[in-house]
């Protein structure tokens, strides 16, 4: 707007290799250069562009994202983008839409639960968009069980087709994204019927609208399920409810990887385990891990930059007032979160690797690392997305008022984000999925049965039960050593005493389900371990660039002792460190921030947004925050007409019988 850096000066003081940190954020050079080419890219078209969303109606803002949708496809074919590059494309645009569900859940599941014939026939079609798909897996009944699915897929062998019904009102399916208005196709998840027999949920592909004029084919019943939390936010994605009324299909189109049944109708499963019927939302969850730290970083670069930028009080001598940035509890708060971005995005790299390890076992029939796939995946992607919301929404309150203002870009992340806590498996559901993992590792112990993978502290559980922390001054808490025992001994610790507590039950299933809530919080502990853990480890790879290994050990650091700071009743009660010691993590935390504080705007550079992706006034880069809110104001359609629409009708007849009842 002036052209001038408000920043410049907060630049000035970094002392890393702003660059270099930039690298290690992208993970890799090529992937920071897509990333940086292809964000500045969208940025510049105004075909993209995204501040009016909370002002539109439903109808005008989802033609609105049909319409970039559209485009950005078009800017694919047009630029040879390559499969990477369309992706963060798709990304940098912003808006969620059919898309991520046609390229997020419909392709992966052909890919994973297809054979190779059914991946030849579909995945073609899908690639070039002539078929568009969604993943219509929950239903209005249910959504966390999946074994409690009702739509029914019954073998007629007189026609070789299923037959794809909708008994009860419970089993219409309810949330697909992508389905309501767009979707060509859907792997529909629906019970196996042959011969009368139940053979329990599995995916088949169902045509759903016909490929010439978009109408619902013959016996399918399919709509919006209707407006959801926030304004523009998730309202871009449609949203869908679809009954069947005994529609046919093919037999070759159930998704047969898994099982197969046969043209007599003979059901036949292969040497895998059933649940890779559930593979795609473990791909999926494993994304959102990655996500995560996408989020939660953009909200951090917002408050960051905000909080350098506003002053309130301190003014000494007529000087400017104190940047709300140096306050400590502005600190506290901010602080961790720019940290735990750090941590998410290590995380994510580690599981992404998880992930690609499991997928190339599975191709040779090794399934043994699956249930530690499972629990990792389910895990970390609880942990994250919850800490991101909420992270988001601290984020809004470090802003103060002008963090509620649609144009802070906060109200909107905060609405388009808050599901990762519910889709794709609800948090809670998620974590007791990684107690009973750990519940099965405790009762393994002693049996020689070694465990491995992220669960191989507990092989010295001995030690981690007895052992006392010997840290004696504040800066023995940046001992890697250090910090790894408190963690990993809290988290055996609370692990064992559920184990122990559950020997209490005579019906397991009974004790499980009455000590729920310690074994929730077991599993954050050995989550919570993991994200430190991997960290640590991040750190002990090559990292170029000068300082920037310090401002990572200083983020990790920071990370650790605020968990341990947030969570030291766990610390304290399973007698892992003392109040001293805890008091000491404390004060290591406090000298820790004041490390990071001259950093902090550069540590935010290194995410390299553009002011478009950040859609946010009080987090542009150049920090010349108050012009452009009140200029955006103006902007507003109530400042159209200076009296407003309405006051003909509604003030001034009201002000008029003020004055004459002010008259008697
Ligand atoms: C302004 C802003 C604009 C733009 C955006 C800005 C920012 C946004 C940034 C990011 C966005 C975020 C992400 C984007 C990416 C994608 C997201 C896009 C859209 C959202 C899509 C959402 C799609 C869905 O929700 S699909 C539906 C998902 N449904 C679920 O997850 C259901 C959950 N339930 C289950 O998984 C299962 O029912 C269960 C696991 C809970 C239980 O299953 P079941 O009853 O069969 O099993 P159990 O008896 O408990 O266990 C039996 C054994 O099986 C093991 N098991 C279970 N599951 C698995 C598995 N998946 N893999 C392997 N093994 C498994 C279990 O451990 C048991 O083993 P044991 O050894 O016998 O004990
Ligand atoms: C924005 C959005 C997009 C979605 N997109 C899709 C999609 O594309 N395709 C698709 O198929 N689905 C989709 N879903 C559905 C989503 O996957 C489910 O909503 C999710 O899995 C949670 O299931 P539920 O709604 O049945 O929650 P419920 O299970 O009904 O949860 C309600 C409450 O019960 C608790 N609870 C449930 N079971 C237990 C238990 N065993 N122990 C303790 N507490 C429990 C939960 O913690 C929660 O507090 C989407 C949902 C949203 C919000």
């Amino acid at each position: 707007m002036d052209g001038i850096d408000h920043l410049a000066d907060e630049r000035n003081k970094a002392q890393f290799d702003v660059d270099a940190m930039k690298i290690v954020w992208a993970g890799s050079r090529h992937a920071f250069e897509v990333s940086d080419r292809i964000s500045k890219l969208v940025a510049a078209d105004p075909g993209f562009r995204k501040d009016n969303r909370p002002m539109l109606g439903r109808n005008e803002l989802f033609k609105n994202t049909l319409r970039k949708a559209a485009y950005a496809w078009k800017r694919i074919i047009e630029l040879h983008l390559s499969e990477e590059e369309a992706a963060k494309l798709r990304f940098y645009v912003d808006e969620p839409a059919y898309t991520d569900l046609h390229w997020g859940m419909f392709v992966p599941a052909i890919k994973g639960q297809g054979t190779e014939e059914q991946q030849q026939k579909w995945l073609p079609l899908a690639y070039k968009m002539q078929i568009i798909g969604c993943y219509g897996q929950t239903e209005l009944g249910h959504g966390s069980n999946v074994q409690g699915l009702e739509t029914t897929a019954t073998f007629d062998p007189q026609t070789d087709e299923f037959v794809i019904h909708s008994p009860t009102l419970t089993s219409s399916k309810w949330w697909p994204g992508g389905l309501g208005k767009v979707s060509t196709h859907g792997v529909i998840y629906a019970r196996l019927i042959t011969d009368g027999r139940d053979h329990g949920v599995h995916g088949f592909i169902v045509q759903l609208r016909s490929l010439e004029d978009h109408s619902p084919l013959p016996g399918i019943t399919v709509g919006d399920i209707g407006m959801k939390f926030g304004n523009g936010a998730y309202n871009t994605m449609d949203n869908g409810v679809l009954r069947f009324d005994h529609v046919r299909i093919p037999r070759d189109q159930m998704l047969m990887r898994v099982s197969q049944v046969t043209r007599e109708g003979k059901y036949m499963q292969s040497d895998v385990p059933r649940q890779l019927v559930y593979g795609t939302m473990v791909y999926v969850r494993q994304t959102i891990v990655a996500d995560a730290s996408c989020a939660l970083s953009r909200a951090v670069c917002i408050a960051t930059r905000y909080s350098a930028v506003r002053r309130q009080f301190g003014s000494q001598d007529g000087g400017p007032e104190s940047q709300v940035i140096d306050y400590k509890t502005q600190q506290n708060r901010l602080f961790p979160l720019l940290a735990s971005a750090y941590a998410f995005r290590f995380v994510g790299e580690w599981l992404k690797w998880l992930y690609t390890d499991v997928t190339q076992r599975l191709q040779t029939n090794d399934f043994s690392t699956l249930p530690e796939a499972h629990a990792c995946t389910a895990g970390l992607k609880s942990v994250t997305t919850t800490a991101t919301a909420d992270g988001i929404e601290e984020c809004r309150k470090l802003c103060g008022g002008h963090g509620y203002l649609c144009t802070s870009g906060l109200p909107e992340l905060f609405a388009v984000y808050v599901p990762a806590c519910t889709y794709e498996g609800d948090n809670i559901v998620l974590l007791l999925q990684v107690a009973r993992f750990l519940m099965k590792t405790v009762s393994q112990l002693g049996s020689g049965k070694k465990p491995v993978g992220t669960t191989s502290y507990m092989g010295q559980i001995e030690h981690l039960m007895q052992c006392r922390s010997n840290v004696q001054r504040a800066e023995d808490w940046l001992k890697p050593s250090a910090i790894l025992e408190a963690f990993e001994s809290r988290a055996a610790r609370m692990s064992v005493a559920c184990a122990q507590n559950l020997t209490k039950f005579t019906n397991p299933e009974e004790g499980f389900a009455e000590l729920s809530a310690d074994l929730v919080e077991a599993a954050v502990a050995h989550c919570q371990l993991i994200i430190v853990s991997k960290f640590i480890e991040k750190l002990l790879q090559d990292i170029p660039g000068k300082g920037v290994r310090e401002q990572l050990e200083a983020l990790c650091n920071i990370y650790a002792l605020f968990l341990l700071h947030k969570h030291q009743g766990d610390f304290l009660s399973t007698g892992c460190i003392t109040a001293k010691q805890a008091s000491l993590a404390n004060d290591q935390l406090r000298s820790l921030y004041s490390q990071v504080r001259p950093n902090a705007i550069a540590l935010v550079d290194a995410f390299n947004y553009t002011d478009h992706f950040l859609g946010s006034i009080l987090g542009c880069y150049d920090g010349n925050v108050y012009p452009k809110l009140y200029e955006a104001a103006w902007k507003d359609p109530l400042n159209d007409s200076v009296v407003p629409e309405g006051y003909h009708e509604y003030i001034r007849p009201l002000l008029k019988q003020n004055l004459r009842t002010a008259r008697l």
